[in-house]
């Protein structure tokens, strides 16, 4: 096991930044060019930390041309897909229409999906099949409401969501996947789960990840946090050996912040 602080990671890290239903397409490549300048000044390697954004899905096309043309190393994805590949869906978005749009990832299951549209663990599960139909990297989304995190019954909540979601998927269908442990009481609060939490959360995910499937796939995952972090809180965050990355909202709408977090080992060093 290596540790962050002597410049090596067990897993690559990944900052993502979820627009959610900000931006249109106009703004989302203003913003996608800001940050592309930003980070190409800071000499970013993305292959040391790689960052990606989640726009609305009217952006994708603008977003694809763009990271196409000029040759971005920033990847995408989007912030939902239907369950279903075609047919009578009335306002949903296949996988197949979003992988012809090159999108590398697909969200499932964020916790508005689950509140605002009372999304289940079953759906959840059949968008990720969706999504491995496609080639799309499920980013798979978890987390405690306010209740489970008072009454201590966050980590078995989160557990069951897990389980839930990923039933009767194997290992080999799952390779690559990615999942985010955001405490839903922490989203757009301003209120963070401490370094601590998040490290508890995410080391107990991946030792369910060891119980579900194998050791070696468990070690594979990455696992995000997500939950109000900014560029001053970070560094903490992703000091967990556990924890890979940060789903960002909120502060993923400001160019030169979102690129000072994916900057994070800056901060990392310094500390
Ligand atoms: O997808 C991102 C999360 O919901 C976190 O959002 P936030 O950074 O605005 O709290």
């Amino acid at each position: 096991m290596t540790s962050k602080t002597d410049g090596n990671f067990d897993r690559t890290p990944l900052i993502a930044g979820n627009w959610k239903m900000n931006m249109d397409h106009a703004q989302g490549i203003a913003l996608l060019q800001k940050l592309a300048w930003t980070l190409k000044d800071a000499k970013h390697d993305f292959q040391r930390v790689e960052v990606a954004v989640f726009p609305p899905f009217t952006d994708l096309r603008s977003v694809q041309s763009l990271v196409e043309g000029d040759g971005l190393q920033i990847v995408y994805g989007a912030q939902d897909l239907s369950d279903q590949d075609s047919g009578a869906y009335t306002g949903d978005i296949s996988g197949e229409f979003l992988a012809k749009l090159d999108c590398t990832y697909a969200l499932v299951g964020h916790s508005e999906r689950r509140t605002v549209h009372h999304e289940s663990d079953e759906q959840c599960r059949d968008k990720i099949r969706a999504a491995i139909r496609h080639k799309l990297t499920p980013m798979l989304c978890i987390g405690e409401g306010l209740d489970e995190r008072q009454s201590g019954n966050h980590v078995t909540f989160t557990l069951e969501q897990l389980r839930g979601s990923l039933a009767d998927l194997n290992e080999k269908e799952l390779e690559g996947l990615v999942v985010a442990y955001e405490p839903v009481w922490a989203i757009g609060t301003g209120e963070v789960a401490g370094p601590e939490d998040a490290q508890e959360m995410a080391a107990a995910i991946r030792e369910e990840l060891g119980k579900l499937y194998s050791e070696d796939f468990a070690q594979a995952t990455r696992i995000l946090y997500g939950g109000s972090v900014k560029s001053s809180n970070v560094a903490n965050i992703l000091g967990g050996s556990d924890v890979d990355g940060a789903l960002v909202g909120g502060a993923s709408l400001d160019a030169e912040e979102f690129a000072k977090i994916a900057r994070f080992e800056q901060h990392l060093l310094s500390n």
